[in-house]
């Protein structure tokens, strides 16, 4: 099986690569720009005969020959989606059709890693996949999720006029080893905080909720909806749901007990609550997370102490 990861440089897409790998009967291709992601996520594969590391925008036509495309490139921390909207929404849209021609040319699978950003806003709750979602169009958020809202549409067209097989993920907030340190994401801010003695920045009002999943149920979870017979969307999450205070309580807790817990203002249009409504995910995949928040946290803490030259006190 000759496997095409886009963004496979960056924090989940990396994790899959290594996933994919163990199997030696893949060949795996990545396609990275190298915006958020780095060549250091993938190093141990760097000259692996099995692996290939391609510099390269999906913005641009890709022609290469594959079975199956995990199409995951595009910025997915607000503070560098909202960085540059029009390249996010080129990215999301012009990158999506590009991958969805390839797949047409080859007759890949295509797996699309789409977001419960799609929700907005959400007045349902837990979100199950039938909701349609509650999202502002002219937002400053709106490169990114009416971008993959677009992504999810082309997805679909192409299914439905050319047959092409597809796969969407809505992937809910994921963490683990590997975010950029800087990322601008609560879980990579508030565990670099603590580990530089710094305040952790709770964004106003504290109690909007969010649900973390571990990166390594996740990967379980996307392979598992590439290898299954359903299109999807199915929701990947862990419905473990916190306020962004009991989320700063327990880094606090787990890593730092001394450190302050600041309020500082929050951006446009953040989501109030979101959690996943996984039954799909279980009935169909057969898949469910088995990583609790305060097991997977100290899994990130040791590789962020490594990488910010921080050793554990005893
Ligand atoms: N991590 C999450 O919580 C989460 C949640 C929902 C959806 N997702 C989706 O999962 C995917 C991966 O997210 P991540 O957390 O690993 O983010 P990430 O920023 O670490 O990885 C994204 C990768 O895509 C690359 N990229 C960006 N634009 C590109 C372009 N035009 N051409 C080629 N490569 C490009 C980046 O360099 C990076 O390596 C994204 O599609 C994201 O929208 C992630
Ligand atoms: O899971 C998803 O679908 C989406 O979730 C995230 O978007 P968001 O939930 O806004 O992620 P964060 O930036 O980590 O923010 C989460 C919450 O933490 C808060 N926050 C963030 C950073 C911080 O320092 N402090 C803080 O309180 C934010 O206000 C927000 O309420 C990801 O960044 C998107 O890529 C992804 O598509």
């Amino acid at each position: 099986m000759r496997i095409l990861v886009t963004g496979g440089a960056g924090f989940i897409g990396s994790h899959l690569v290594d996933k994919l790998m163990e199997n030696e009967k893949n060949e795996v291709i990545v396609a990275d720009n190298y915006f958020t992601g780095s060549k250091d996520n993938l190093k141990k594969w760097i000259g692996h005969p099995r692996f290939e590391l391609i510099r390269h925008d999906v913005t641009e036509p890709l022609l290469i020959e594959v079975d199956q495309i995990y199409h995951l490139a595009c910025p997915a921390s607000p503070i560098f989606y909202k960085y540059n909207p029009v390249k996010t929404i080129k990215t999301n849209v012009i990158g999506t059709l590009n991958m969805l021609g390839l797949a047409k040319r080859v007759g890949a699978r295509i797996l699309l890693t789409s977001t419960s950003e799609v929700y907005g806003d959400p007045l349902i709750h837990p979100q199950p996949e039938t909701y349609w979602g509650n999202v502002n169009p002219i937002g400053v958020r709106s490169c990114y999720d009416e971008g993959k809202r677009v992504a999810e549409t082309l997805m679909f067209d192409y299914h439905r006029q050319h047959g092409i097989q597809i796969r969407i993920a809505r992937i809910f907030n994921t963490y683990g080893p590997r975010m950029n340190i800087d990322d601008g994401r609560v879980v990579s801010n508030f565990i670099a905080q603590a580990l530089r003695g710094e305040p952790l920045t709770v964004q106003k009002p504290g109690t909007q909720t969010r649900s973390f999943c571990y990166v390594s149920d996740m990967v379980d979870g996307l392979i598992r909806l590439m290898e299954g017979e359903n299109t999807g969307p199915v929701n990947i999450g862990n419905p473990g749901e916190f306020t962004m205070l009991e989320l700063a309580e327990t880094v606090k807790e787990l890593i730092n007990p001394e450190i302050e817990i600041k309020m500082v203002e929050n951006t446009p249009d953040d989501p109030r609550q979101r959690k996943p409504d996984i039954s799909k995910a279980k009935e169909l995949l057969g898949w469910e997370p088995k990583v609790k928040l305060r097991d997977g946290l100290p899994l990130m803490e040791e590789d962020f102490r490594s990488r910010l030259g921080v050793p554990k006190r005893n």
